[in-house]
């Protein structure tokens, strides 16, 4: 798949379940015996927040949790650093088990390796902010002149520079939760843990701390678990995205993954309202083994002959390396073969454009007005020819479930 999968593993939970009640054991059996949520309760008057749970979270990725309120992400990410004991399963961090650690283990686990960044900010409102980023480092007994160095740099890097000296009462929301940012990322911590993080903020800001968010994670390069009930931030902010229902979880994947290959009718109904053609890209759409031309070998009766068999009035041009040169017509060559000329050359028109795979179908689309031809998907280093993008699919993908611009799309495409 993507360089991400060769990744290290640096979170593994499996078969995690966590019961609330007093009669865990008697309601994990049941779980086993595959009895409902709703039965256990009845039975046991125990919650199951979490039901088996394995994944994999990889180092350097964003991992997001998602679900609707119950669905048990709270409990699952407070398991990760066991704010939450977990009934049973293991959550192994670079393959040690930390169901299994000591107090004083767990603590430093927590200190060093993983920090909580919380949905109402966590300030403590008679400390500076300075002091407020500094927090996590003066918990774990670092000097005074080290930590306020590194608080200082962490908030130059949530864009707090000049702020040292406020208090939490003068900064507002979006402001707070930059701080909130600044202090898990002032420990360094390999795992950034961020529970509904920016829920709270106003639209526009939250918006803002996405941003923000990726920016950092272009250059430092954590590995974050973000937990959010909001799908479009999931996709924004998601290299692969978890959907759990009832404490279950649904699908794991990528949002184009999840998208086109919905694992249930619950993830399916959940995706059903998101603008696919931000998400659906080359890659997906294209088909991978396309006729084309090789110029180095197809003369015109050569071309012709493979434009007549693919049904194409046009094909792709390729050199010798497998680069994709441009485009031949079928019009343009019938002339070279009645001109006996042995290659395609003078018919191949470079001037057209192609996509990388990771374009999406809204980048895609202005392509499509003026080129009757599929768009050529090629690798970005090498130019090679990856494959093909039809303009039907396209357009498919653009106007699926209603979308308004069906008319002018369709009205487009007949025009070419
Ligand atoms: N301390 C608790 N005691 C008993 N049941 C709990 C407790 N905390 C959570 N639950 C239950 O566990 C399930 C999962 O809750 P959890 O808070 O993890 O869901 P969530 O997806 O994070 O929801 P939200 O977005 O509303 O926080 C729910 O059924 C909830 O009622």
């Amino acid at each position: 798949m993507t360089e991400k999968s060769k990744k290290n593993i640096k979170l593994k939970v499996e078969d995690l379940t966590l019961i609330f009640g007093k009669r865990k054991k008697e309601a994990l059996a049941l779980l086993n015996k595959g009895v409902s949520k709703e039965e256990i309760l009845r039975k046991t008057k125990c919650t199951v927040g979490v039901n088996k749970a394995s994944f994999e979270v990889r180092e350097g990725e964003i991992f997001v949790i998602m679900g609707l309120s119950g669905s048990g992400k709270s409990t699952l990410i407070r398991c990760l650093n066991r704010l939450n004991e977990p009934t049973a399963g293991k959550v192994f961090f670079d393959g040690h088990d930390i169901t299994r650690e000591g107090n004083k283990e767990l603590l430093e686990t927590r200190r060093h390796e993983m920090s909580m960044v919380f949905q109402k900010f966590g300030l403590l409102p008679h400390k500076t902010i300075l002091e407020n980023a500094a927090f996590g480092l003066e918990l774990r007994g670092e000097p005074k002149a080290e930590r306020e160095k590194k608080a200082l740099d962490a908030l130059e890097t949530v864009g707090l520079k000049g702020y040292e000296d406020q208090y939490p009462a003068a900064m507002s929301g979006g402001m707070q939760q930059r701080v909130g940012l600044a202090r898990a990322l002032a420990n360094d911590p390999a795992v950034l843990l961020m529970d509904e993080a920016f829920s709270a903020l106003d639209p526009l800001i939250k918006s803002d701390m996405q941003d923000e968010l990726l920016q950092i994670q272009d250059k430092l390069r954590k590995t974050i678990v973000f937990i959010t009930h909001d799908l479009d931030e999931a996709i924004k902010i998601g290299d692969r995205i978890v959907i759990m229902k009832d404490g279950i979880i649904e699908q794991i994947g990528t949002a184009e993954e999840i998208l086109t290959n919905p694992a249930s009718e619950y993830v399916e109904a959940f995706v059903e309202k998101v603008d696919r053609k931000t998400i659906i890209t080359a890659e997906t759409l294209m088909f991978n083994k396309p006729t084309l031309i090789q110029l180095a070998k197809d003369g015109p009766k050569g071309a012709i002959r493979k434009m007549r068999t693919a049904g194409m009035d046009a094909l792709p041009v390729e050199d010798e390396n497998r680069k994709f040169l441009g485009y031949v017509w079928l019009k343009d060559t019938l002339k070279l073969a009645e001109a006996k000329e042995t290659s395609v050359s003078k018919a191949l028109r470079t001037d057209v454009p192609s996509v990388y795979k990771d374009y999406t179908v809204e980048e895609m689309l202005p392509l499509i007005s003026n080129h009757r031809y599929p768009l050529a998907v090629v690798d970005e280093k090498s130019g090679k020819l990856l494959g093909l993008v039809a303009q039907t699919s396209l357009i498919i993908e653009a106007t699926r479930y209603g979308d308004e611009e069906v008319n002018e799309l369709i009205e487009k495409a007949n025009d070419i």
